[in-house]
């Protein structure tokens, strides 16, 4: 059996990833970390201080990650320093922080990396790569995104995994967040987000030409869709070379 921490244990995805590794024949869920203590389907839940000692005491095989930022960095690194494998799903990193996240895992634990673990994103993001690569010329590029009124971070991981895969196919084009005033569009991607009410996650790239438009979009209905995936990962990562890698590994895509 693989045995699972989860950090953000209390959290909007914690509690349903807590939920499916219980549910789990290959998983076995061992506690959380949260900034509160408490419990969840029968395992402990610590508070963020004591994530050191926990780890040395419950040996985890795997530590998934759902927090923020700035907490999942140094979970992260508590993980690593001890040899537990990594499944990572916060979104909002700095450029520097994904830098410490790199030099903490590369060449010590296996870590799965990933904006987005539906499946169905994955595939939208390889669809997103195929429109760009046929439609590079002639066409304005747009990346909206529309999350709950609680997410913290924009845009989300999700939209700037679309934005890497754009700049790829179409070259540097600027980047333009929202607009207004008088001014009239140059070769920018524009990217707009929309937060409100309990929205789990939407995304939609528009290709607008001449006289006809292309629209790519995905849909969560659930947060089961990207609790699933994380949890994959998480017996995926069984046996695994340390390094970093993607839902693409986790898929075989
Ligand atoms: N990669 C993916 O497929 C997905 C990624 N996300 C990302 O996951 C993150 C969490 O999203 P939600 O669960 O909706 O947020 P949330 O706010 O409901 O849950 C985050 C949890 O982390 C806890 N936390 C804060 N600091 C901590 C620390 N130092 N150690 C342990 N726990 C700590 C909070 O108390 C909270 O319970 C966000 O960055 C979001 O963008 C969300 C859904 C899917
Ligand atoms: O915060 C969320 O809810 C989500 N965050 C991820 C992101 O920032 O892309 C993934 C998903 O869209 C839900």
């Amino acid at each position: 059996m693989t045995k699972v921490v989860v950090c953000g244990a209390l959290g909007r995805m914690g509690t349903i990833i807590g939920r499916l590794v219980t549910e789990s024949p290959d998983l076995e869920l061992v506690g959380g970390v949260d900034i509160r203590e408490g419990s969840f389907y029968g395992a402990p839940v610590v508070e963020a201080e004591k994530i050191g000692e926990f780890l040395d005491e419950v040996r985890p095989d795997v530590l998934i990650d759902f927090t923020v930022a700035s907490a999942s960095v140094e979970n992260i690194k508590a993980a690593a320093s001890r040899g537990v494998a990594l499944v990572v799903g916060t979104t909002g990193f700095s450029v520097e922080q994904r830098e410490e996240i790199r030099t903490a895992v590369e060449g010590h634990v296996p870590a799965v990396i990933s904006s987005n673990y539906s499946v169905g994103v994955n595939i939208f993001w390889k669809l997103i790569r195929e429109a760009a690569r046929l439609l590079r010329e002639g066409y304005d590029v747009e990346v909206t995104e529309a999350h709950h009124r609680y997410k913290k971070d924009a845009p989300s991981g999700t939209a700037k995994t679309i934005l890497e895969i754009l700049d790829e196919e179409l070259g540097p084009r600027p980047h333009v967040y929202g607009r207004e005033g008088m001014k009239e569009r140059e070769n920018e991607i524009g990217v707009h987000v929309v937060r409100g009410g309990d929205i789990v996650g939407d995304h939609s790239v528009l290709f607008a030409g001449n006289y006809e438009t292309i629209e790519l979009s995905h849909r969560a209905y659930d947060r089961a869709v990207f609790a699933s995936g994380a949890v994959r990962a998480a017996a995926w990562t069984h046996g695994r070379t340390p390094g970093i890698y993607s839902m693409d590994d986790v898929l075989g895509l």
